[in-house]
């Protein structure tokens, strides 16, 4: 078993009879970027935590590199990249000064990546923590995350605090240079751009379990969107009795219907079930996937 992380029938609840984490259970193999997703309060901190050591679950498992996160949290530590929600560096510390502790601490510290970043990034060395802005801070952190080069990645909402053009730069310098040399990377983001852009797969929580986890582009592929003009049926109803309808609802003068499948196949099926020549089917973006999954249930 060649995982970087496993989580095994993980559930987590906060107050009796809650549970935040019903049974989750995915695994990631080295080299794989995936985007973590689901609405605000979906569960994806809960289970970075769990798979951090900072939360036990309270069934099931998680595994790290094969290890137990509780037991073995100095040998995780050493192979992992990690970036909290909300990281929190010392406030009296000088930005070189943290960068010389983590050096000292990983003997992997990769010195040119360490330049490159701080470059890209126009981190000034000498200030102290307190004095940068949330944004900047955020980048300290990352950078302290990525330059011992970590087996794994896990970023919680790498993007929070972070101007577009820095959240580029930083997404697309780390990740992708990070990803290249075989580091699995796991980023939970509400920026679905990002995750489009640079995730090959997805795993999305809801309702305490794991609704979705797949590649990206076979997710893209088997599914679309379907306009039918009103005058072709009478209820979004009808629409989603129709074979591999996921949900339908009113958009202006159409119906806007979800199906999985192929945008052509799913368009002639539709064509001939109701006789008529007013539908289009294409593509749906991320976005409005999620949405349509995850957006009508609460
Ligand atoms: N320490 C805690 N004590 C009690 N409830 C908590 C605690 N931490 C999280 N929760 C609850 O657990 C649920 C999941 O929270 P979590 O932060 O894991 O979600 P999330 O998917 O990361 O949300 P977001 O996208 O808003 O960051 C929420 O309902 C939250 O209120």
């Amino acid at each position: 078993m060649n995982s970087v992380l496993e989580f095994i029938g993980v559930e987590r609840a906060y107050k009796q009879g809650v549970p935040v984490l019903d049974g989750i259970t995915f695994s990631m193999a080295a080299g794989e970027v995936a985007g973590l997703l689901g609405r605000n309060g979906a569960g994806k901190t809960t289970l970075i935590r769990i798979a951090m050591g900072m939360l036990k679950p309270q069934a099931g498992q998680v595994r790290v590199f094969g290890l137990d996160p509780a037991r073995d949290a100095v040998e995780i530590k050493r192979r992992l990249g990690f970036v909290a929600e909300d990281q929190v560096l010392p406030a009296w510390a000088r930005v070189q000064e943290l960068i010389d502790f983590h050096r000292y601490l990983f003997p992997r510290w990769d010195e040119a990546l360490e330049r490159q970043l701080a470059e890209r990034f126009e981190l000034r060395r000498g200030e102290k923590i307190k004095n940068l802005s949330k944004g900047q801070a955020r980048q300290v952190a990352l950078l302290l995350a990525v330059c011992h080069r970590p087996e794994l990645l896990v970023l919680d909402e790498p993007a929070g605090g972070l101007d577009p053009v820095v959240r580029r730069e930083f997404l697309e310098t780390s990740i992708e240079l990070l990803n290249r040399e075989g580091t699995a990377i796991l980023f939970s983001s509400h920026h679905m751009g990002d995750v489009e852009r640079l995730a090959g797969r997805v795993v999305l929580l809801d309702g305490g379990r794991v609704r979705i986890d797949s590649d990206l582009d076979q997710l893209r592929e088997r599914h679309c969107v379907a306009l039918v003009s009103k005058g072709a049926v009478s209820s979004a109803a009808v629409l989603e009795e129709m074979p591999g309808c996921l949900r339908a609802r009113t958009q202006g003068e159409s119906w806007h219907a979800v199906f999985a499948g192929d945008p052509a196949e799913v368009e002639q099926r539709i064509r001939l079930g109701l006789g008529s020549n007013g539908v289009r089917c294409s593509r749906v973006p991320l976005e409005e996937l999620f949405i349509e999954f995850v957006g009508a249930q609460q």
